[in-house]
């Protein structure tokens, strides 16, 4: 049975927006946090200025929030979540994994789908600790929880699961505050890939803002976003109340309407007439795991022979430059459709 000590050691592996965001929510709760950072500079700055300069800007980091540098530190933990961007999921494994123990449990925040592989997160660590002979619990945090409005201490509802509901209940306990709330699952893989799913919708959503409009259409894309969604995490072996769930629908809403979301932005650049490479030097940094995503997404939706119109669209503007307009009039003249 897996247990966790009354006052576990909890390390946050990457210090970006959504991992320094998390690190100031689970400090909340009087613990100490170790923010692990991939580079010892970026943990010296964040040190030394006690904020996030770089990628979460504006918040003062708590005495109880350690950063480090260190690989030897994640030795320490009994409770890790990985919050590495997904293209640096493996690497990152594969350096840290001599550090990892069997007592420990992981949670991965990440939030995308493995390129070439079609692997989900917690899969990529699973098959990278494997190789060393680890086995550990891993499940999955996801939902509607942009990093600025969890530094704030914005109310926050959010959903982690494990295929042993214990465990799950065990984070659920750790991760609670007044201002984040956690409700289990037991279906890890619709709660990854509602999150990783949603990013390539979010980017449609921009495009559609990009171009000038409305409601109307956010809203389409919105519904039949989740409809392709729910399709390929149903295939892939989710379970359709997972999707209507705050990390399908609930981050899907989020992310499709709100101004912080990346993706939405990386989209709405896209429709003004950017082109990618320009939007995302932009960035500053920081990620938009939608346009990684997509591909990955359309290659799992091939194997199982879903169809993903929305993301297929977004596929030939991201990757062969097809004008938006012409993409988003494509989709509206594709034959006639029953709705369910
Ligand atoms: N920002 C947000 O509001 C949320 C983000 N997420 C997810 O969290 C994950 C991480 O995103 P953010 O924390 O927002 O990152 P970010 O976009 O703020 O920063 C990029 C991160 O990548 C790291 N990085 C750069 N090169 C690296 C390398 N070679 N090896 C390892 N790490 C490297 C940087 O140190 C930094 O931590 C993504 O999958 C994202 O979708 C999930 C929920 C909310
Ligand atoms: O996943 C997120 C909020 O739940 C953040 O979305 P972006 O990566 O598009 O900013």
């Amino acid at each position: 049975m897996t247990v966790l000590p009354i006052a576990p050691r909890i390390v946050v592996l990457g210090a970006g927006a959504w991992g320094t965001a998390m690190a100031l929510s689970l400090a909340r709760n009087g613990r100490t946090v170790t923010l692990w950072a991939h580079m010892p500079e970026l943990a010296r700055d964040i040190n030394t200025a006690h904020e996030n300069t770089q990628f979460l800007p504006g918040f003062r980091l708590p005495e109880n929030i350690v950063v480090t540098g260190d690989d030897t530190a994640i030795a320490h933990a009994d409770l890790l979540f990985s919050v590495i961007p997904s293209e640096f999921l493996r690497p990152t494994i594969a350096r840290l994994r001599s550090q990892m123990h069997s007592e420990q449990i992981l949670v991965s925040a990440t939030k995308g789908v493995e390129n070439n592989t079609f692997l989900r997160m917690t899969q990529v660590i699973a098959s990278s600790v494997a190789e060393v002979g680890l086995t550990l619990p891993i499940g999955a945090l996801s939902g509607p929880s942009f990093a600025k409005e969890v530094a704030e201490g914005q109310p926050t509802a959010v959903t982690v699961a494990f295929d042993d509901r214990a465990v799950a209940a065990l984070v659920q306990r750790e991760a609670s505050s007044e201002s984040m709330r956690l409700y289990t699952s037991s279906d890890v893989i619709g709660v990854e890939l509602g999150g990783a799913l949603k990013n390539v919708i979010a980017i449609a959503a921009g495009v559609a803002a990009g171009i000038g409009l409305g409601y109307n259409s956010t809203a389409g894309l919105i519904t039949r976003g989740i409809a392709e969604i729910t399709r390929l995490a149903v295939a892939c072996g989710g379970r359709r109340e997972t999707l209507a769930g705050l990390s399908g629908t609930g981050d899907l809403v989020l992310t499709c309407t709100g101004s912080l979301s990346r993706n939405r932005t990386v989209g709405m650049e896209l429709g003004k007439g950017r082109k990618l490479p320009d939007v995302l030097a932009s960035l500053g940094g920081h990620v938009a795991e939608g346009v990684l995503t997509t591909r990955a997404a359309l290659g799992l939706a091939r194997q199982h022979r879903v169809e993903m119109p929305i993301a297929e669209q977004m596929e030939l503007i991201l990757e062969q430059g097809k004008d938006p307009r012409e993409a988003l009039r494509d989709l509206m003249m594709r034959p006639g459709k029953h709705e369910h």
